[in-house]
């Protein structure tokens, strides 16, 4: 994968500021369909905004934000909420699992908002408790699950719908160093083994390592930083 050619997913000299705060000053990024992708940078730099706007989740002041060749920064809420519901999956720092559901319910949720039936959406969801090194913990709820269990359930309902993007912000961040390397890798291979896209924002160097392409956000513009894996 290049990132140069066939881009999913392209933020256009993106700029957005939060009142008089400037947290975008004219990003520019393409993602490449199947590439896994770090974004890097201090704190405060816009990684996490840069993430929203590529995701729909915000809409940029000025520029262009593309997937699959649709604007989605012209999009209505509706639609962008559609969008992300249909073909993004999202894992943020704290798993953010609802409390009240069990870990296959939480797992099954996109699906259901999608249209599922009860019965095919929580099958499909149990099926990856094994492959997350999950298996016994289906029937479990948020607070009787690990740290690094409650990011893995979180990154089982992210993948479950089988997204085209995954967009993760910080999804070891709040891991110690050795659960936050397992489930990078655990995110890693499910992604690859599903061509899913991913972005991933991380300050971890060891994470940004997984993936294909990093790239460094400084003062709410993007610069490459290493193009070194060609993908499987
Ligand atoms: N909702 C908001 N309201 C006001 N300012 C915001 C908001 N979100 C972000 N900002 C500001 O925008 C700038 C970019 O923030 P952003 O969260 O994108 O940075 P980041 O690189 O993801 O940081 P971190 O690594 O600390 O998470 C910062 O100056 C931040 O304070």
């Amino acid at each position: 994968m290049t990132g140069s050619t066939t881009a999913l997913i392209e933020a256009r000299d993106v700029v957005l500021s939060f009142g008089q705060t400037p947290a975008l000053r004219g990003a520019d990024l393409s993602v490449a369909a199947g590439e896994i992708l770090a974004v890097m940078g201090p704190s405060g730099s816009g990684k996490s905004t840069l993430l929203h706007c590529m995701a729909g989740i915000l809409v940029p002041d000025s520029g262009e934000v593309l997937f699959d060749g649709r604007r989605v920064d012209r999009m209505r809420e509706p639609e962008r909420s559609e969008l992300r519901r249909d073909r993004f999956g999202f894992v943020f720092q704290f798993g953010q699992l609802v409390p009240e559901l069990t870990a296959e319910e939480n797992v099954a949720m996109p699906l259901l908002l999608g249209g599922a039936r009860r019965g095919p959406a929580l099958a499909e969801a149990r099926g990856w408790f094994p492959r997350l090194g999950l298996d016994g913990l289906e029937g479990r709820r948020s607070g009787e699950l690990s740290g690094g269990q409650a990011q893995r359930v979180a990154l089982a309902r992210a993948m479950a719908a089988r997204p085209d993007v995954l967009f993760a912000d910080e999804p070891t961040g709040s891991l110690d160093s050795l659960t936050g390397e397992q489930v990078m890798e655990l995110l890693v291979d499910a992604v690859r083994e599903n061509g899913t896209t991913a972005v991933i924002v991380t300050h971890e160097a060891r994470v940004a390592a997984c993936a294909d392409r990093e790239v460094m956000v400084r003062d709410g513009k993007v610069t490459s930083l290493r193009l070194e894996r060609t993908g499987p």
